[in-house]
């Protein structure tokens, strides 16, 4: 048995009561002869946790001298998008010709730099500051980029629409009181009004490919543990993902290469190539899959089914193959999604989640655990919703996340097997153009009513982990018609093939202005 040592100190505070207490939680109970012994043990392991304690953390190494905060002045902004959080300027002290020099780049609020307190949207709990950036924020100031500062984002990340932030409404640019897609909402307000030229959003159901959608920019989900995660706040370890969201597909392939590759600290970056190149200007000819069962998704609206289908035909001008590919697993997708975002992301939301070798701040579980009423009283719908069926799903359903988990792999492979016949699928991005927003009074379905179905073709890929980027296409009118909001489609390729999408893209993209569309 491990214990270190039975030496307690003068402050040990277990007594039988602290015994008692634990084993009150299963509602079991120990034979009387063992329990003062069992207290002995359970002194001794709090001895062994505050020695833990006590010790240094370590962390990702963050370059407070090349980088540094000393004189960094954040200011809390106010714009009419409501999409900034805190504007600063952060880039290299030594002269930099790196491939973003000076290249200005706003970062969605749930990725951590040193110094910048992170709001994550919510009010459930006082701004929390990391001590340590992120690696991709290093490795974007490494690569001379300026950060400007942090963007808007969903309460805790967890919205398809843009009304759920404790900042407020973020607003679409096209179109003001339209949704801007979530949960990177105001990454993507900033770059496509031109108040930032690149952003990163992070995905664990859509969250960068829907507003990229929305508002009419190249957004790359990448392939699962390409970009290392360290340092941003976690939803859900399998799910998480964090990348580009930029006005071109060229910046696009330009900052993932940046981003892109092994850091040491997060085990989801298993299986990343040591070389990562990201060519997308060669005029291969490639094969498309028309993922036929998107295209049949209830939600799709006619006008959308049909201006993604149009943008698809044209792929032929560039002498592409189009066949299409009917993977029926795909249907189930959303559900299987549903089960691990709501069973293990409520471990992850109760501060419990475990059994991984990455980084997190304790900082930040000590600063927002336990959840009680404090928390839940100010969580919006979505949130309270996903905790209830989480815990409902734990207690009813026994073995669900180990049976979802393991069709998560069969769904991989359905996708795997399409994509050795055809470079890439396509898929809807989102059913429909941006929504009016949705109310912050009214019933829990009122509130979320106007994002119904907005991830089901977008959150599949998140549990398989294929990379998946949205390319706007054109536009739709509004139902009124008097305005036109952009729209997208959704091109995935195969794992670690984020070269093949850009080819894809880049032509596309070339060949036909989609502003005219
Ligand atoms: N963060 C996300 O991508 C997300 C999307 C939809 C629902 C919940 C979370």
């Amino acid at each position: 048995m491990s214990i270190v040592s039975f030496k307690v100190s003068d402050d040990n505070p277990v007594t039988e009561k602290t015994l008692a207490a634990q084993l009150a939680k299963l509602n079991v109970s120990l034979h009387p002869a063992e329990e003062s012994e069992f207290r002995s043990f359970l002194a001794a392991a709090h001895e062994t946790a505050k020695a833990v304690e006590e010790m240094d953390d370590y962390t990702p190494p963050t370059d407070l001298v090349r980088f540094p905060r000393k004189n960094l002045q954040a200011i809390m902004a106010k714009d009419k998008l409501g999409a900034w959080v805190y504007k600063f300027s952060l880039q290299d002290t030594e002269e930099n010709n790196g491939p973003l020099s000076g290249i200005s780049i706003c970062v969605k609020d749930c990725i951590g730099i040193a110094k910048i307190p992170q709001i994550m949207g919510t009010d459930c709990w006082e701004p929390w500051t990391p001590s340590t950036d992120a690696t991709v924020i290093t490795r974007l100031l490494k690569a001379g980029g300026k950060i400007i500062g942090t963007s808007n984002c969903e309460q805790l990340c967890a919205f398809t629409g843009s009304h759920t932030s404790c900042l407020g409404n973020v607003h679409n640019p096209y179109l003001l009181g339209h949704s801007a897609g979530g949960s990177s909402s105001g990454s993507a307000a900033l770059v496509a009004s031109g108040q930032a030229e690149m952003a990163l959003g992070a995905d664990q159901g859509g969250s960068i490919r829907i507003p990229a959608a929305m508002c009419g920019l190249v957004g790359l989900k990448p392939t699962f543990g390409l970009v290392p995660y360290t340092g941003i706040t976690s939803n859900e370890y399998t799910l998480d993902h964090v990348g580009p969201m930029t006005k071109t597909v060229e910046d696009n392939a330009k900052m993932l290469q940046v981003l892109a590759g092994i850091d040491g600290f997060d085990d989801r970056q298993c299986g990343v190539p040591e070389v990562l190149e990201y060519e997308f200007k060669e005029h291969r000819k490639l094969k498309i899959g028309i993922l036929k069962e998107s295209f049949e998704n209830p939600f799709l609206e006619i006008s959308m089914k049909n201006k993604i289908l149009a943008a698809i035909e044209r792929f032929k001008e560039l002498g592409y193959d189009i066949v299409e590919v009917s993977i029926p697993m795909h249907t189930q997708a959303p559900q299987l999604w549903s089960i691990i975002e709501r069973v293990s992301g409520l471990h992850s939301r109760l501060g419990k989640a475990s059994g991984r070798r990455l980084y997190s701040d304790p900082v930040f579980f000590k600063h927002t655990h336990p959840l009680g009423d404090h928390f839940f009283s100010k969580a919006p719908v979505n949130v309270r919703n996903s905790i209830i069926n989480g815990l409902y799903f734990e207690e009813n359903f026994p073995g669900i996340f180990a049976k979802a988990t393991n069709l998560v792999l069969k769904l991989r492979a359905e996708y795997d097997n399409a994509l050795c016949k055809v470079d890439l699928l396509i898929a809807p991005t989102t059913p429909f153009a941006a929504p009016v927003h949705g109310p912050r009074e009214g019933s829990p379905r009122e509130q979320v009513s106007s994002t119904f179905g907005i991830n089901t073709n977008t959150c599949p890929f998140n549990i398989s982990g294929h990379p998946a980027l949205n390319l706007p296409i054109g536009f739709l009118p509004t139902k009124d018609s008097l305005c036109k909001l952009p729209v997208g489609m959704q091109i995935i390729g195969k794992y670690f093939d984020e070269s093949t999408i850009y080819t894809a893209a880049y032509a596309w993209e070339q060949k036909f202005d989609w502003h005219l569309n």
